[in-house]
């Protein structure tokens, strides 16, 4: 039996902290596997504990197959925990581990046939005589996983549970989970801070930022159609460029959008997306171009629907089966602030950027973080920055020059520091307007995909 759950403006306050959690309402189908997305410290662990009843809820309601369950004891919530730490019992065998949970609930029963079974299913029958002390990390999360279904649970809620594992046993260990639970059925919620494990993984992705839910929506939506800024730099790697730039619509004189070196001739007649940035004409946007929306080749190359510019090779990316060249183009990237806590764990969100800004451009920051609810989008730092923080910000410049990704075939040999020709295919351009919120393309036209 799987359940459904259900949360409804569900707010987390820590002491007498900001809100941990702000207002989240989702809703998790039986049989469904949720993936929580977001950078370190966004509330995706304090959602899940919540779900599970470690943590008080402070505000808003939970229901568990629409009974409300804010004050259900967690025993009573039938429902089963992977952590990222092993949590298994040091001086017992990976049997006595997995039955355990069988135990307490019927001391007396013969719970062998249940630990086979789950053992089968896993594949880990050979490590059911072993102590944790004897197995690698992917055989400790195995046994873990085992003791979590070995009782049927009706919801799993996973916290990182690969985390802590190479890069080739996270993979393979990420098609077991997925499996695993499709065979059983069982709801699940999976957090994480790695996009590629939930874009592989969940039916649906929740992008969380700062505690508060951006995005619920299938992974190729959530590529596809990202919301805001925000979501559109978090999934896809390479990150999606981010450029800052004005649309201009003069009556009678088409449509461009200036990126500061180069304008991008919109082509005539507008499309239905492209005609969507009327209104957008004389402001500030951010333009967004993933990587494989550019391509290296002469404007006599050109297909319809592309245009040209320039720039400057700055550093290439060999990946074996693709290349990744990030070029120069003279635009201005827009800094999206909370993204990099992703890479940096240990950093509160935003600090790093927030550190990076001084005088001025902090009270811009948080003008527009006022403008925007819950995206901020903020320049990036000056060239030639000045005072306290100048340090931070130049160290961060000269490490990233570059204004643009473009995915390449790995045979392509460009030279770093020479100027080459691109053609941006501008049915896949992402226009964002200022808060950071998608205006183009719409959104509706996505084809639908049999799964
Ligand atoms: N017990 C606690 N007491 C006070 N603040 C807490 C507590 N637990 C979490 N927080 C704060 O709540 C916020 C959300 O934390 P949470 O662990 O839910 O984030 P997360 O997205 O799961 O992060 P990570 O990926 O690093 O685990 C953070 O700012 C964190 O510092």
């Amino acid at each position: 039996m799987s359940r459904s759950i259900a949360l409804r403006d569900v707010s987390k306050r820590y002491g007498r902290g900001s809100l941990a959690v702000e207002r989240v309402s989702l809703t998790v189908e039986p049989g469904e596997f949720l993936v929580l997305l977001g950078p370190s410290g966004c509330g995706k662990s304090t959602v899940l504990r919540m779900i599970a009843g470690l943590e008080e809820i402070t505000e808003g309601a939970l229901y568990l197959d629409g009974e409300y369950a804010n004050h259900v004891p967690p025993s009573e919530r039938d429902i089963a925990m992977v952590f990222q730490s092993f949590a298994l019992y040091p001086n017992m065998t990976g049997r006595a581990n997995i039955g355990f949970p069988l135990k307490l609930r019927d001391p007396r029963g013969d719970h062998e046939p249940q630990v086979e079974a789950t053992a089968r299913m896993l594949g880990i029958e050979d490590l059911l005589d072993r102590f944790p002390g004897q197995l690698s990390g992917g055989e400790r999360q195995r046994v873990a996983m085992g003791r979590a279904i070995s009782r049927q649970p009706s919801v799993f809620l996973m916290d990182e549970p690969l985390s802590s594992l190479d890069s080739k046993l996270r993979t393979h260990l990420r098609a077991e989970i997925a499996r695993l639970t499709a065979e059983l059925g069982v709801t699940t919620v999976y957090v994480t801070h790695d996009q590629s494990e939930a874009m592989s993984l969940g039916h649906r992705v929740a992008v969380m930022r700062g505690g508060v839910l951006q995005q619920v929506s299938s992974p190729r939506d959530t590529y596809a159609l990202p919301a805001n800024v925000f979501v559109a730099a978090f999934i896809g790697t390479p990150r999606i460029s981010l450029l800052q730039a004005v649309v201009h619509a003069p009556l009678g004189a088409g449509m461009w959008i200036d990126l500061g070196r180069h304008r991008l001739a919109l082509p005539q007649p507008l499309s239905p997306d492209h005609q969507l940035l009327r209104i957008q004409q004389g402001r500030p946007v951010i333009v967004g171009l993933r990587s494989e929306a550019v391509r290296i080749a002469p404007p006599s190359q050109a297909r319809p629907g592309e245009v040209a510019m320039t720039g400057i090779v700055e550093h290439v990316e060999y990946q074996g089966h693709e290349a990744l060249v990030h070029v120069d183009t003279g635009s201005r990237p827009a800094v999206v602030a909370d993204l990099e806590s992703a890479r940096q764990p240990a950093a509160r969100p935003g600090r790093s950027l927030r550190r990076q800004q001084s005088g001025l451009g902090r009270l811009k920051a948080r003008a527009v973080e006022r403008l925007s609810g819950s995206v901020a989008v903020l320049d990036a730092p000056p060239e030639s920055p000045q005072g306290p923080d100048a340090g931070v910000a130049s160290e961060r410049l000269g490490a990233v020059r570059s204004d643009l990704v473009v995915r390449t075939g790995p045979h392509v040999r460009v030279r770093v520091g020479a100027q080459i020709p691109l053609l941006v295919d501008l049915a896949q351009l992402y226009v964002f307007d200022h808060a950071g919120q998608r205006v183009s393309p719409a959104g509706d036209g996505l084809a639908p995909l049999e799964r």
